[in-house]
C-alpha cells in the first residue's frame, strides 16, 4: 500500500480556533502535529496534542527540524503579529485547506491562510497572508481579503467584495457585490453590508449601520 508522507508542523495557539485547526490538520492526512505553543493554555493538551510551552520554545522547535507553523489564533491583530514573528524566526507558514473546502484553481491563497470545512473561495479571489476563511463561508469571484482578515462561519460575500486588513466579517453576514470594507473593521453577526465601510468602523444590522462602541474600545 502506498504510504503518504506527512510533514511536521507546530500550531501556535491552544484555544477554540486552534482546536478546529488541529482537527483540520488531523483529517488532512498531510500534517503531523508536533505540539502546540501557548503562553497560557487551559490545559496541557488539546485533542491529544501536547502543549510544548510558550512562544519561547519556537526557536528550539525550529532547531529540531520542524520548519512549518500555523498561527491558530482568532484575534486578527495578534495573529498578524505572531505570524510575522514566526516568519522572522524562519518558519514557513503554509496555507491550510480543509479537504471539503472548494478553492478555485484561479484563486490565490497567501502564507498562513486557513480555509475551513465547506468554505468556498471563488474564481480569481485573492486571500492575503494569515487570513481565515471560516466554516462554510462563501467568497465568490474576485473577492479580496486583506492581511489577517477573518470571514466568519456562514458568511456570503458576492462578487468583487473587498475586505481590509485585520477586518472581521461576523458570523452569517452577507455582503453586496462591489462593496469595499476597510481595514480594522468589525461587521457584527448577521449583518447585511450594502455600502462601503470606512477603516476602523464597527457596523451591524440589516442593512448594516454604525454601532455604538464601548468607552474602552
Ligand atoms: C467560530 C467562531 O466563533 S468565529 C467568531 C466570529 N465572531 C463574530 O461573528 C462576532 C461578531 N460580533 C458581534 O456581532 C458583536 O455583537 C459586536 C462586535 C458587533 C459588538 O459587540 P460589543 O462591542 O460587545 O457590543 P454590545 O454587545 O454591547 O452591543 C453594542 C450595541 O450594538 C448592538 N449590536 C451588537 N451586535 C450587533 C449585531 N450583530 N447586529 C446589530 N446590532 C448589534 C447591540 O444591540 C447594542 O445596541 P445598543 O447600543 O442599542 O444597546
Amino acid at each position: 500500500m502506498k504510504k503518504t508522507l506527512s510533514r511536521r508542523i507546530v500550531v501556535v495557539g491552544a484555544g477554540g480556533h486552534a482546536k478546529v485547526v488541529i482537527e483540520l490538520l488531523q483529517v488532512s492526512g498531510t500534517w503531523d502535529i508536533v505540539g502546540l505553543v501557548d503562553p497560557s493554555p487551559a490545559g496541557d493538551a488539546v485533542l491529544g496534542v501536547p502543549v510544548l510551552g510558550g512562544d519561547e520554545v519556537l526557536p528550539d522547535v525550529l532547531a529540531g527540524g520542524v520548519s512549518s507553523a500555523v498561527i491558530a489564533l482568532g484575534g486578527n491583530r495578534l495573529r498578524e503579529r505572531l505570524g510575522r514573528r514566526a516568519q522572522a524566526l524562519g518558519f514557513d507558514l503554509p496555507a491550510i485547506v480543509h479537504p471539503s473546502a472548494l478553492v478555485s484553481p484561479s484563486s490565490r491563497l497567501g502564507a498562513g491562510v486557513v480555509v475551513m470545512a465547506r468554505a468556498v473561495v471563488g474564481t480569481e479571489a485573492f486571500i492575503s497572508d494569515l487570513a481565515i476563511v471560516n466554516t462554510g463561508a462563501v467568497l465568490d469571484h474576485d473577492n479580496f481579503v486583506g492581511i489577517a482578515g477573518h470571514v466568519a462561519p456562514g458568511c456570503a460575500l458576492a462578487g468583487n467584495v473587498s475586505v481590509g486588513d485585520r477586518t472581521l466579517v461576523g458570523v452569517g453576514s452577507a455582503v453586496r457585490p462591489q462593496v469595499r470594507i476597510g481595514a480594522d473593521v468589525v461587521v457584527g453577526a448577521g449583518s447585511a453590508v450594502v455600502a462601503d465601510v470606512p477603516n476602523g468602523a464597527m457596523i451591524g444590522g440589516v442593512p448594516a449601520r454604525p454601532l455604538r462602541k464601548k468607552e474602552s474600545a
